[in-house]
């Protein structure tokens, strides 16, 4: 009860990030908010809590009966945090043998136990004790055991070297960044550089400097939570704490209550260390939490209750808003706080999360298999040699069917120069081509002849419009659209030659603003344009239906 209770008279949980990750600092600061736990009716009474901690601190923790007391009867701890005040800056951490012994020997074991304040809470506000297996995990107990005394390996699936290898090769430029990040990083953990570790207050030195490390960076990356909850929990025995080493410095953590009985955690805190977020470690560090959370403590779901601006992350993570884990298993275990959202994550019982990239990319390879098996889609024909004259039309004329794959790919002959509009009267000798050519011509005439038509009679010379082509990635004009006409080849259906003069006035009025003569000129000659198509697809050509 003692470390339960130590967590449940939390005044406040108020999290915001000091140095939000580049990606996020807008939102980050615009939206960090401030947790105010709901006040049952007995603690209306009590003194109000102030609406901000990193404004307030001082005023907040003395308005706070319990921190008051942890404190004072916590002296050496209450120095140590000074003293850690020194070392808060999680990037130049340095750790003093004699503040460690001294923090060592005050340890918070003394100050979590029973006091009027819990007791009162309990009765204000009661709240479901944990049964006593607890104690097996993250109890005083547990801390001596030799488990305890060595950093639970979180716990991996064994994946075949060979294989992985092979597909790794193959196809980690193609898995996605989150397979990249991931998979990076195990390298390095494979290596040795890197390390993930959970911990608890067991009384071992490079245990309790690893710890002070993560309290330091909650600190930091945490600035509105007091420093001596930070330090009361990380701590306590009942919470377990999963950390990122690197180079035997802590990068960034998460602690956790595991409620065994209940099969769930509660997440208290999770931070990275301001340099090193957004790279993927906040991912993996979960990623280990869950593995860890299931394998070790038999968890099932976590909750957590996320600061506004870290909700994209454990979006991310699976976390939802929506609460499925029944209201039995968790209410009373853990506190209601205005502010922060609560998020629940279901933790599978069978993915190897500590290893999903490998599954990700055992997946694609299996997908990847299937479509082989369906389609032709993977095979890569040489390409064609497809030399163009002036204006696009091409230098030497082949056959479509001689075009590698295009038959494989689903395609007949009778798809050639598919088109809505058929000519009227045509007969099969090739009349209809020259009809649709001769339909073309006239209407370039038509425009050529036209009051407008002079911004578009050439293509725009780049000497007199510098930026032109810069802006313009597909031009069009009407010596072109002619020249694509006379070929007799180029333009193969009506919608083809449509597009085209389309393209041109767009171009004009994208290029142009609408008080330029040369907006409105496009505008004036695309409304002849269409009156003109209109008017021939009557006589000329008929469209299918
Ligand atoms: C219960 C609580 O403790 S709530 C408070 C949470 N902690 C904080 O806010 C402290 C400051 N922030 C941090 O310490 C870190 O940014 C963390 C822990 C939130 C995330 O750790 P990181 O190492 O940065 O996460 P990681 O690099 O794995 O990013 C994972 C994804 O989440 C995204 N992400 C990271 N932080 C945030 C955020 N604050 N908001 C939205 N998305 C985020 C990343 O862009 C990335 O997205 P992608 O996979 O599409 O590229």
């Amino acid at each position: 009860m003692d470390a339960h209770s130590s967590h449940l008279t939390a005044p406040l949980r108020s999290r915001s990030s000091q140095t939000p990750s580049p990606s996020h600092s807008a939102s980050a600061s615009a939206t960090s908010s401030i947790h105010k736990r709901k006040l049952s009716a007995a603690e209306d009474h009590a003194p109000p809590f102030p609406s901000s901690f990193s404004d307030t601190r001082d005023g907040a923790l003395t308005s706070n009966d319990d921190l008051e007391s942890i404190s004072a009867r916590g002296g050496a701890d209450s120095d140590d945090s000074e003293e850690f005040e020194d070392v808060v800056d999680d990037d130049e951490e340095e750790y003093d043998d004699s503040s460690m012994r001294n923090f060592t020997a005050t340890r918070l074991e003394n100050n979590v136990g029973p006091t009027g304040r819990n007791t009162k809470l309990k009765t204000e506000n009661p709240v479901k004790v944990e049964p006593s297996e607890v104690g097996k995990d993250g109890g005083p107990g547990a801390a001596g055991s030799a488990a305890a005394s060595t950093p639970a390996a979180v716990p991996g699936i064994v994946v075949k070297e060979d294989t992985v290898k092979s597909i790794f090769t193959e196809n980690l430029q193609t898995s996605g960044a989150y397979c990249a990040r991931e998979e990076s990083l195990k390298k390095e953990e494979e290596a040795g550089k890197l390390k993930f570790v959970c911990v608890s207050n067991d009384n071992i030195d490079e245990h309790m400097i690893w710890l002070i490390g993560l309290k330091n960076i909650f600190a930091r990356q945490l600035p509105n939570m007091p420093k001596e909850y930070i330090v009361r929990l990380v701590m306590d025995r009942g919470h377990k704490s999963v950390m990122v080493i690197r180079r035997n410095t802590v990068v960034g953590g998460i602690t956790y209550r595991p409620y065994v009985s209940q099969k769930f955690g509660e997440i208290a805190f999770c931070a990275i260390t301001s340099d090193e977020q957004v790279k993927g470690y906040g991912t993996r560090l979960m990623n280990h939490l869950k593995q860890h959370a299931r394998d070790m403590d038999g968890l099932t779901h976590f909750l957590t209750y996320a600061d506004n601006n870290a909700v994209g992350y454990f979006n991310k993570q699976g976390f939802t808003k929506d609460i499925f884990l029944e209201k039995e298993r968790w209410h009373g275990y853990i506190k209601d706080y205005d502010g922060g959202i609560l998020m629940e994550c279901k933790i599978d019982p069978k993915l190897p999360y500590t290893d999903l990239s490998t599954m990700i990319h055992h997946q694609r390879q299996a997908i990847d298999e299937k479509i082989r098996e369906l389609s032709n889609c993977h095979i890569v024909y040489p390409g064609i040699d497809f030399q163009k004259k002036e204006a696009g039309v091409p230098k030497r004329i082949f056959k479509l069917e001689d075009i590698l794959g295009l038959r494989e790919a689903g395609w007949t002959p009778d798809q050639w120069g598919h088109s809505r509009f058929k000519i009227v009267n045509a007969s099969p000798d090739g009349t209809s081509n020259q009809k649709l050519t001769g339909f073309m011509r006239s209407i370039l005439k038509a425009m050529h002849d036209h009051v407008d038509s002079w911004p578009f009679k050439e293509p725009v010379d780049v000497r007199d419009v510098p930026d032109y082509y810069d802006i313009i990635r597909d031009p069009m004009d009407l010596k072109t659209m002619t020249r694509r006409v006379e070929s007799e080849q180029y333009y193969v259906t009506l919608e083809m030659f449509l597009a085209d003069a389309r393209r041109m006035f767009a171009n004009a009025r994208t290029y142009n603003s609408p008080e330029t003569i040369y907006f409105k000129c496009s505008t004036r000659l695309e409304a002849f344009f269409s009156s003109r198509v209109q008017s021939g697809l009557q006589s000329f050509v008929k469209i299918q239906q």
